[in-house]
């Protein structure tokens, strides 16, 4: 799998808890990339947490930091990034995305709620109805999404590893040029 992508990036978008991270952190194993989360690095360098960044400087604040954090990131190769569900909103972003594959994991809502019901990690879902909150993010970013390179459906019930499987075996069918079988 090491060659799968020639060294070029790979960057996971999508909704929150439709696995970026987790997923990232395994495609990188598999690949013999190194991991890195958008989210991770604007955290160590505001050396404060993302509700606390929202909390105190903004939403604005928080989405300039993110691309600062990718224009840095894009400069390097053999990434697998998870980067935050709101990427996408930043035209400029798209400059750096597309510098390598991107693969959208496409969760439905109620999966995303599932997991997400608990969690308070996310500013955007602390609201009264998060799950509604949800419904309208995706209804929002829906179509930004979709220009991802690989479109990945996820289902309730399939682990990480699963996807991950997944995801490697789906690459080379939108690869420009692929590495053939033999080198
Ligand atoms: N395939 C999966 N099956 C079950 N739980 C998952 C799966 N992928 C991720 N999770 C869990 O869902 C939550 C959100 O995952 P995370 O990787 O942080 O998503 P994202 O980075 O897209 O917001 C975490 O608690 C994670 O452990
Ligand atoms: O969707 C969003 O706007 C956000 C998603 C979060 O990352 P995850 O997608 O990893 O949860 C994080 O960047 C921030 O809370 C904003
Ligand atoms: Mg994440």
């Amino acid at each position: 799998m090491n060659n799968l992508l020639q060294g070029i990036n790979l960057y996971l978008i999508g909704m929150m808890g439709a696995g970026k991270t987790t997923i990232g952190r395994l495609l990188a194993l598999e690949m013999g990339y190194s991991f890195v989360d958008t989210d991770e690095v604007i955290v160590q360098a505001a050396g404060c947490t993302i509700n606390e960044i929202f909390a105190e400087s903004g939403e604005a604040t928080f989405r300039r930091l993110e691309t600062e954090v990718l224009s840095q990131i894009c400069a390097h190769t053999r990434l697998s990034i998870a980067t935050g569900g709101g990427i996408v909103l930043n035209q400029k972003n798209w400059s750096y995305l597309h510098h390598g594959l991107i693969v959208w994991l496409d969760a439905p809502v109620e999966l995303l709620y599932n997991r997400l019901a608990e969690d308070k990690t996310r500013p955007l879902l602390q609201d009264p109805d998060p799950k509604g909150k949800l419904q309208s993010i995706l209804e929002q970013r829906q179509k930004l999404y979709a220009e991802a390179d690989l479109r990945i459906k996820l289902n309730e019930g399939e682990t990480p590893e699963q996807i991950t499987q997944r995801i490697l075996e789906e690459i080379p069918s939108v690869l420009k040029n692929p590495v053939s079988a033999d080198g």
